[in-house]
Formats: structure tokens, sequence, C-alpha cells
């Protein structure tokens, strides 16, 4: 059968679109893994699925797949793409979308110059919910990785994240110790690994190896993980600006039990159609 399909991308961290709501179609993961090769397939970072939601109070239900074929519960550069494909696609009129996710229910707004506002929902510090092996919840953890004590703090954007602080964003060892972190026994279900360098109070400079896909152009949930992170820790204030290698993105958050923001682009780049 004949699948249409949407590349497009946030911030260099691409996606392939798929719209379910017209089209009917079942991807296994190792259809995902093949349509994600960047010399066999299509090439992605992560595959979206637009499908109808299930409960009457919701726009949309959106699903979200990595390069490995794993299903996750969020992705903050997906979450402003996604947005924009169902209003340039006329699925929907609203430009304010309320979605579902693996990871809860997010409400996306579409402003006139084509940013996107996400409500990325409130993050989580208990281990058990992001979830990571720890006796109690702290700011700092120490993870053993290979005989290597590395310092960092954990917490779920709805999917997991840990996030180091770098002196330098250019050298840390996003390569070496991401793959390291991403698979420890003490994350039971991965983790995405995030390299922070604090630039002032209002300004950070991020590398993100993601779970299931490896280091990206820009993470948006990473973004956010690091900025609450920084936050807690008293080191950033409530509004700030986070540079990935792709660009930069805006997040802000007022404290505990509060949403975080995040405001950024979403770019089309071609639409395409796969025999599958
Ligand atoms: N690129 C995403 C995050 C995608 C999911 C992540 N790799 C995971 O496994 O949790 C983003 O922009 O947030």
């Amino acid at each position: 059968m004949m699948l249409h399909f949407t590349k497009m991308h946030g911030l260099g961290n691409d996606f392939m679109v798929v719209d379910l709501v017209t089209q009917r179609a079942r991807l296994d993961s190792e259809r995902i893994r093949a349509l994600a090769d960047r010399r066999f397939g299509i090439g992605f970072d992560q595959l979206l699925l637009v499908e109808p939601p299930s409960r009457p109070d919701m726009d949309f239900r959106y699903r979200i797949f990595n390069a490995d074929g794993s299903e996750v519960e969020n992705c903050g550069n997906g979450a402003r793409c996604f947005a924009r494909f169902v209003l340039d696609q006329r699925l929907t009129a609203r430009r304010e979308i309320a979605v579902q996710t693996a990871g809860g229910n997010l409400v996306l707004k579409v402003a006139e110059d084509g940013r996107v506002r996400v409500d990325m929902g409130a993050p989580r510090f208990a281990p058990g919910d992001i979830p990571l092996t720890a006796d109690d919840e702290r700011h700092a953890y120490t993870l053993d990785v290979d005989g290597e004590a590395v310092t960092m703090d954990a917490l779920s954007m709805g999917n997991p994240h840990a996030v180091i602080d770098v002196d330098n964003v250019d050298q840390a060892p996003v390569s070496t110790l991401g793959p390291r972190i991403e698979a420890h026994p003490r994350f039971p279900r991965r983790v995405n690994v995030g390299f922070m360098e604090v630039v002032s109070r209002q300004s950070v400079r991020l590398r993100v190896f993601e779970r299931g896909v490896g280091e990206t152009l820009a993470c948006g949930t990473g973004a956010c993980a690091a900025v609450v992170s920084g936050i807690r820790r008293g080191l950033l204030d409530q509004h700030v600006d986070v540079t990935l290698p792709g660009g930069t993105l805006s997040i802000e958050w007022a404290g505990p039990g509060q949403s975080v923001i995040m405001t950024g682009p979403a770019e089309r780049v071609f639409d395409g159609r796969i025999v599958i």
C-alpha cells in the first residue's frame, strides 16, 4: 500500500510524520527501524503518528517512536511539528490543540508567526516516576559508570532525563558517556542524557544523547529537563534560552507543580509517499 508522509524538523531534530486520521497503516518496530535508516530508508530521529483521539475532550492522539523502533512517552520538538502538521493538513482549524500522548496530555498553541508554544506539563522528580533506582529523591545522584563516579540530576518530563553539568559543552563526553548512561541498569527504561553548560542565569548551552537515537541536533524535552534542573538547583532564572547544536528554544518554568512552557519553531521539509 501507498503511505503519504511529511518530513519535518524542529531545530534539526527530524521527523517522519504520518496522518493516520485519513490513512490506515500498521508500522511495527522492524519497519520503523528500516524507515529511519538514513541510507536505506527515509531517515529520521523520530516517527510521529497522528491518530484520532480516544476521548471526546481531546483533538488528536499523538504517538512517538524513536529511530530504534521503541515507542516513547513524549517529544518536545515533535509536539511543535505535530501542531504545524495538523494545521497545514487541515486536520483541524484550531490554533490551540489538545493532544493525548503516552506520557500524558499536552496543549499546543500555534502563533501567527508559525512558532509553537507547548504546555509540556509538570516535571516529576520521584525516582519511581523517572524511573531511576535510588533510595530517595535528590538534586544530585552519583552514578557508577564502569568505575567512574558521575554526578547528575534526574527527572521526568513524561520521558526520563539525566542532566550533567559541564564547563564547556563543545568538549562534553556526549558520544562516550551518553550511551553508557542511556543503558545504565539504574535506569530500567533507559534515559536521555543531557550535557548542560550554564552561560548565565538566563542562558544555557546543551547537547543531548537521546535514548533510542544517539546525539541529535536538538531535544525539546531535554531542554525542559535541563532548565528545570538548573532552576531547582538555584542556578537559573524562570525564563531561559537553551542553545542546542540546531538552534535555540525558549523555556519557562515557575517552579514545582507548575507546567514547563516551551516555545520554538517547527519546519516542514517535504511531502513524500512510500510503498509499504
Ligand atoms: N527529540 C525529542 C525526544 C524524543 C524521545 C526521546 N528520545 C526518548 O526516548 O524519550 C524531544 O524533542 O523531546
